[in-house]
């Protein structure tokens, strides 16, 4: 079985405004409730440990959904420290080896098959698994004044997406040695691709996007209006 860590202690500068994007409303629900669903209706997800902000106001949490534990901590200056803090807050009981599928909350529009995709790969491969799309644009990087540069290749690119599943000992170890460092870790498998481990790539729904900015919430709506 496996436990789910959602980082939502974000503030949403990219997107502006007053609420952090995560509680913005989509196809009538905040983004998080649509990422907590998406996890807690999944048969092999227990339970969610969901990191917030200090002073976080904007939502009123839930005890339980799909009759299984949200659990609520306060998350960190970073993504990687609220990832740290969610691991640090699973429950007693939860066993040492429990794999963790980490999500960002503010990727509402999460599919069943891929949290089923992502949890065999990661069944089978040590070093843990991730969803990911290919890169399908030509890449530009630029240069002095918001010129070309060169074209870069996108041969073997891949964006990184979430959920990202990791065995709870190697991520602990990973993120502690990330922050020990004072690396910080934009995603969990780059703080394991550190420890020298090759995470698998496991390809996902291109539309499983994070809403960063006001054109992706709408984006999202027309997605998860599609899904009701
Ligand atoms: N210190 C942080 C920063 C981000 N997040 C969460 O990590 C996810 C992905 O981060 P991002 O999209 O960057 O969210 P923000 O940090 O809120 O956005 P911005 O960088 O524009 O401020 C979001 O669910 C966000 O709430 C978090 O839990 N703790
Ligand atoms: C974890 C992530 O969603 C994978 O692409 C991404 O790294 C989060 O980046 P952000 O800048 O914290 O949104």
């Amino acid at each position: 079985m496996s436990w789910a860590l959602v980082p939502a202690a974000g503030s949403g500068r990219r997107f502006g405004g007053e609420v952090p994007k995560q509680y913005l409303c989509a196809a009538g629900k905040p983004l998080i409730e649509h990422a907590l669903d998406a996890l807690l209706s999944h048969a092999g997800v227990d339970g969610v440990v969901v990191a917030l902000a200090a002073d976080d106001a904007h939502w009123p949490g839930l005890a339980s959904f799909h009759g299984k534990s949200v659990i609520t901590c306060i998350g960190g200056g970073e993504r990687a420290d609220s990832v740290l803090a969610a691991l640090h807050a699973l429950p007693a009981g939860v066993s040492k080896d429990v794999l963790l599928l980490v999500h960002d909350a503010a990727r509402p529009n999460l599919h069943a098959d891929d949290i089923r995709k992502l949890i065999e790969a990661a069944k089978t491969c040590p070093d843990g698994a991730i969803l990911a799309a290919p890169v399908r644009d030509t890449l530009k990087r630029s240069g002095a004044g918001a010129r070309i540069a060169r074209t870069e290749s996108r041969d073997g690119l891949w964006r990184a997406l979430t959920p990202q599943a990791f065995r709870r000992d190697l991520l602990l170890r990973a993120l502690q040695s990330a922050k020990a460092d004072g690396v910080v870790a934009t995603d969990e498998a780059m703080a394991v691709e550190r420890l020298g481990l090759h995470p698998a790539l496991v390809e996902g729904r291109e539309d499983n996007l994070k809403v960063t900015t006001p054109a992706d919430l709408a984006l999202a709506e027309f997605l998860l209006a599609r899904r009701a």
